[in-house]
């Protein structure tokens, strides 16, 4: 289905169409690029042509690419050692030039990017290689990074420059197409070119003639295929007929795999749902490897592995209820999805907790996620997220092992510091006021010291809840046992309603 996408990428800037200011912009910016420069920031809708530009560009320059795109480490080292490579150890490999392109920079900050915008930032301001970032929405891309960098606008392509090139790939393909088809695949693709030729290849599929006709069918039939796919699944047919089709559909496989997930509740022995659900995780990670490397090869892999394993592991189960779509954030594009979702638990912790989304997202959202993934449920309640939100806050490739038992480490140098304080103040206590009365004040000072440290409020919140939950070894939990005590006493209701739920 995607062939047609690869096949006809443009090769150098003399291919790309429309943007023509844009891709100027590039040469010049090319042509004179020296230590010091400033990155280039292509911003723009998705399928107009960024990510080709910026291929294009290398390849006309006879500069190697190294891409790293949000679901890489854009950790500060890796970006260093790129970034910060001499012209000498690039001659070695026969380039004189690496660049270096960071895709979705409105996803590079503190969150995503271990190492944190910040020293990304630094890194950039030092490189010895040249760097062009990539974003659809130039308001998602941190002030300072923005402030670094030369932008260059891609506008959604017209109808017109559209036509142009969909006629093109018609007269490569050796196929004809009437002028209403052209114009409808153009108008519906609203200036994104990766769509329109999708479409188009969806409509011209064994078919030399194309007419408007072969285009309202193939639109319409879209959705009544998907739904087929996913019984046929279901009912386990055979594996020649599934890949085929497979092959009739426009929708690419990260859509797939999204409404076989939603399907496998029809799936009822719990072994083989648990099975199936293998299969799709194989298949999540040839999608994420295709993104990452763009190598669409692996695409195909991953819907043979989604559905030939999903009807495997179904053996011929069934439909037993309504298929029905996935969510209204499983329907995006990949990165469409991310981008809303995160945007939208954002939206929500922030004013859950009445801070600026800015600082949650660089400052907290890793915490924060930790925290959810410890009691979910009451905090989707909490905070009103739906299960796609909840999914998407737990499972954030931020939060990684690394990120978890950084955490754990904060945790317990504070446990550290909060011990060696408590214990003098109790000597002091027991000085000053052996009746106990200042218990009280005590607990407010406490309690104000929390709130103008959130972090540290948060981390007590969630050392708590951690012991409670998790298993420990016998050292650990007599540790933890005595301060989970402590604690009870210390934090007051007040006190803890920043991250309490
Ligand atoms: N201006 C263009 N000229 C020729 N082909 C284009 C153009 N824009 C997009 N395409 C086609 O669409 C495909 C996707 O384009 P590309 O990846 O460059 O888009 P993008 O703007 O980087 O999108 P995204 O933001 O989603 O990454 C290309 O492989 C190419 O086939």
């Amino acid at each position: 289905m995607h062939d047609w996408v690869e096949k006809y990428r443009p090769e150098s800037l003399g291919d790309i169409v429309g943007n023509q200011q844009a891709i100027r912009q590039m040469m010049e910016w090319a042509k004179n690029w020296k230590t010091g420069t400033p990155p280039l920031l292509l911003y723009g809708k998705p399928g107009i042509g960024k990510t080709s530009s910026a291929y294009a560009l290398a390849n006309d320059m006879n500069w190697e690419v190294v891409e790293l795109n949000a679901s890489d480490h854009r950790t500060k080292g890796i970006i260093e050692r790129i970034a910060g490579s001499t012209a000498t150890t690039m001659s070695l490999l026969g380039s004189s030039r690496k660049l270096l392109l960071l895709d979705e920079a409105d996803n590079l900050h503190g969150t995503a990017d271990r190492g944190g915008a910040r020293a990304i930032i630094d890194v950039i301001k030092n490189s010895r290689q040249p760097i062009i970032m990539i974003a659809n929405d130039l308001y998602g891309v941190a002030k300072e990074l923005k402030a670094l960098c030369e932008p260059v606008q891609f506008r959604a392509l017209q109808t017109a420059t559209i036509i142009k090139h969909l006629r093109y790939i018609c007269s490569a393909e050796k196929k004809s197409c009437s002028d209403e088809a052209l114009k409808e695949i153009s108008e519906s693709s609203s200036g994104d070119m990766r769509s329109a030729v999708n479409m188009l290849y969806a409509a011209g599929t064994g078919i030399d003639n194309l007419t408007l006709d072969n285009v309202s069918t193939a639109k319409k039939d879209e959705r009544a295929t998907i739904f087929e796919l996913v019984g046929a699944v279901l009912k386990g047919k055979d594996d020649r007929r599934l890949m085929e089709m497979s092959y009739e559909l426009s929708d690419t496989p990260d859509t797939i795999i999204q409404w076989i997930e939603k399907s496998l509740s029809q799936i009822k022995d719990i072994k083989n749902r648990a099975e199936a659900y293998r299969y799709l995780s194989y298949a999540d990670d040839y999608i994420g490897k295709t993104y990452k490397r763009q190598y669409y090869t692996l695409w195909r892999y991953a819907t043979a592995v989604m559905i030939l394993g999903t009807a495997q592991a179904a053996d011929g189960a069934g439909v037993s209820d309504r298929i029905m779509p996935p969510s209204r954030w499983g329907r995006m594009s990949g990165a469409r999805r991310q981008k809303a979702l995160r945007q939208s638990v954002l939206n929500r912790l922030s004013s859950g907790y009445h801070i600026p989304e800015d600082t949650l997202r660089d400052e907290y959202l890793k915490s924060v996620s930790v925290l959810a993934s410890k009691n979910p449920l009451a905090f989707a309640k909490e905070f009103s997220l739906d299960k796609d939100e909840l999914d998407f806050l737990i499972h954030d490739k931020a939060v990684s092992s690394e990120v978890i038992k950084t955490i754990k480490k904060e945790i317990k140098e504070l446990e550290k510091k909060e011990k060696v304080t408590k214990k003098k103040a109790n000597g002091n206590k027991n000085k000053a006021s052996p009746s106990g009365e200042s218990d009280a004040s005590d607990a407010s000072k406490d309690a104000t010291s929390s709130i103008k440290n959130p972090k540290s409020t948060f981390l007590s919140d969630y050392n708590g809840d951690e012991k409670s939950s998790e298993r420990e070894d016998l050292d650990n939990k007599k540790v933890d046992e005595s301060s989970e005590k402590s604690s009870e006493k210390k934090v007051s209701p007040s006190q803890s309603t920043l991250f309490s739920f």
